[in-house]
Formats: C-alpha cells, sequence, structure tokens
C-alpha cells in the first residue's frame, strides 16, 4: 500500500486494534490490506483439511495395521496440505479450554494492565503489535502477547503477565504437554518418511525452542477492507495453533481455505524448516487470518524451532537421484524469515541449494 511512512506506523503500533475498536475507529489506511474479493469469504463449504489421531500414532492402542495407515494419511496431509488438525492428542480438554481461558482475561483486560507487559516498536517478545521497520507494509487488524517459553533460560520473566493469576502456571504446563505433543509427531513425521524415528527431533536439537503467540482478533466492521493477519508461512519448525472460533485459512490449489472448528482439536502446521529439513516432500503453507465483523476470536500460536546456532538441511534419505537436493543447509532462519516476514515476502528461496 502506498503512502504509508514508516512514522504513521510507529504512531499507530503505540495504539492497539482493540483501543480503535472500542473507540469506534473505522480501520485506518496502513491497516488496509485485502487485494482479493471478500465475497468469496463464504466458508459454508467445508474444506477438507486433513485430522489425525494422534492417539493412534503414538502407539498407545492402534492395531499396527491402523498405525501405518494413520501413518501414511499424515504423509499424505504434509505433502499436500502442509497442515492437519490433530484430534486425541492427550491434552485434556478441559486443560484446552483452561488455556483459552486465561488468554481470554488477559485481552479482556483494561488497557493499562496489558500495557504492563507492552513491548517497545522494535522488540518482538511482549504484548503489541509486530515490529514494522518498513515503509508501505499493511499492519494487521490484531494485538499479540509474544512469549519464550522453552528453553526456560530464555524466559523474559517482565513479558510474563501477572494477571490473571493462574496464566504463568498455566503456560508453563502448556509448555511441558505441547512438547510431549511435539515428540510423538516428530517421530511420526519421520517414520512417515521412513526415516530413523529420532532423526527430526536430534535436527532440532536439544535446546530447541519454543515460543508462544497469544493472538486476539478484534472485531471488524470492515472485514472486506482488511485481515487479523496477513498471509504468510511460518518461519518456525512447525507450528501448533489453539483456536477458539474460525477465521484461520490456508491456501491451497489456488485457493483460501477455511479450517473448520473441531473443538479441542489443534492444528499442526509446518513451517518453512520442516519443508527444509523434508527436502520439499512436507509443505510449510501460506496461511492468512480473517477479520469478523460479528465476534472476536484468540488463537494460541506455539513455534517450535530449532536451537540456535544449529545448522539444519535436508534429511540424507529424502535426497537422491530421483529427488535432487532442493535445500541448502541454513542455521538461525527464523531470523531470515523474519526479515523477509515483517516485508510481507516469503524467505524460502534463500535457503534454496
Ligand atoms: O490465529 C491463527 O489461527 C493463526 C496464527 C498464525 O498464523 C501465527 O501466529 O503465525
Ligand atoms: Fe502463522
Amino acid at each position: 500500500m502506498a503512502g504509508v511512512s514508516v512514522l504513521s506506523a510507529e504512531v499507530l503500533l503505540s495504539k492497539r486494534v482493540q483501543e480503535m475498536v472500542l473507540n469506534g475507529e473505522e480501520p485506518p489506511a496502513p491497516y488496509i490490506s485485502r487485494d482479493d474479493d471478500p465475497s468469496d469469504d463464504d466458508d459454508s463449504t467445508v474444506s477438507p483439511i486433513p485430522i489425525i489421531d494422534l492417539s493412534v500414532l503414538s502407539h498407545t492402542t492402534a492395531s499396527t495395521e491402523e498405525y501405518e495407515e494413520e501413518l501414511q494419511k499424515l504423509k499424505s496431509a504434509l505433502h499436500t496440505w502442509g497442515c492437519f488438525q490433530a484430534i486425541n492428542h492427550g491434552i485434556s480438554s478441559s486443560f484446552i479450554d483452561e488455556i483459552l481461558q486465561v488468554t481470554r482475561e488477559f485481552f479482556e483486560q483494561p488497557m493499562e494492565e496489558k500495557k504492563k507487559y507492552s513491548k517497545t516498536v522494535v522488540e518482538v517478545d511482549g504484548y503489541g503489535a509486530d515490529p514494522v521497520p518498513e515503509e508501505g507494509q499493511s499492519l494487521d487488524w490484531s494485538d499479540r502477547l509474544f512469549l519464550d517459553v522453552y528453553p526456560e533460560d530464555l524466559r523474559k520473566p517482565k513479558f510474563w503477565p501477572e494477571s490473571p493469576s493462574s496464566f504463568g502456571e498455566v503456560l508453563r504446563e502448556y509448555t511441558e504437554k505441547t512438547k510431549m505433543v511435539i515428540e510423538v509427531i516428530s517421530k511420526a513425521m519421520a517414520k512417515s518418511l521412513n526415516l530413523e524415528e529420532n532423526c527430526f527431533l536430534n535436527q532440532f536439537g536439544e535446546r530447541a525452542m519454543l515460543q508462544a503467540r497469544f493472538n486476539y482478533y478484534s472485531k471488524c466492521q470492515r472485514p472486506d477492507l482488511i485481515l487479523g493477519l496477513k498471509p504468510h508461512a511460518d518461519g518456525s519448525g512447525y507450528t501448533s495453533i489453539l483456536p477458539d472460533e474460525v477465521g484461520l485459512q490456508v491456501f491451497n490449489n489456488d485457493k483460501w481455505h477455511t479450517v473448520p472448528k473441531i473443538s479441542h482439536a489443534i492444528l499442526i502446521l509446518m513451517g518453512d524448516q520442516m519443508e527444509i529439513m523434508t527436502n520439499g516432500v512436507f509443505k510449510s503453507p501460506v496461511h492468512r487470518v480473517l477479520s469478523n465483523s460479528e465476534r472476536d476470536r484468540i488463537s494460541v500460536a506455539m513455534f517450535y524451532t530449532p536451537e540456535k546456532g544449529k545448522e539444519i538441511g535436508p534429511e540424507d534419505g529424502l535426497v537422491d537421484d530421483e529427488r535432487p537436493r532442493l535445500f541448502k543447509k541454513v542455521k538461525d532462519y527464523a531470523e531470515i524469515h523474519w526479515d523477509y516476514y515483517q516485508r510481507g515476502l516469503r524467505a524460502l528461496h534463500t535457503a534454496q541449494a
């Protein structure tokens, strides 16, 4: 979009979207970003985003046949869509409700309370909006709280909300539970590709990172003009997303597909680094979040990213004459990705072999 100066973006970023909505303001120019036809938003047809039963993949009760079948489904899901909805993932519904509840309670507090955890315009961690360093890029109609959650020594306590009082404890517990889910998925992904089951876990490393992003998408009277989150692919290894409402869309086959609501399911979405490690077999899908005029929406995203400074690259078992090496080895790819992300661009080409 033309004419948005760095200064105006900075001024805008100092004011939360939620505040603009409370003041009854219409979205100002830098937020206006949609260039597609909003009449296509109709999500009455349910998109065939694959559903994977993680209890089958964690071996607990499944027969070999069931297990093999689910593995094939997983591989096909990640090749075709780059994402799936995980059910029977082992995190209780009551705990899922709890993490969504503390997230909602955090965002529903008065602005002064949330601003105790404010980031500066250039910082990533904390409450606010993503940094916007470049002229001319559009802003997202959402507010977020971004926190490093693992390894524990990377946590920055000054950004961890003290209110609601259970926030920290619930997040620590969610981190532990997410790590367990990640272990099951990482092993299953490897096995689905006939690789040694720990190969991805080893590439991510002992100090693989988990970062939490709590998103709050205020409702908007003009959902035809703006986006809750602009189209992007994640720079993570992969990401888990827990939404309370529909709104997320995945781009596939030249079309946006709304991820259907399945209560208590967790959406697992490949980031660019899994596309690199699988030599392009798994896809890192472009996705975005639509705004809604009737209701707000929250989501909790957990980004699972290889440890800092660790080189990752395509698994040898996925490189052969038929499938030549597509990507080189990279390290700290998430940082390169971030530079591009902020300009509304993808970074994956920087890793091409
Ligand atoms: O809110 C969502 O459903 C998606 C969030 C997302 O894509 C992100 O935080 O990277
Ligand atoms: Fe994302």
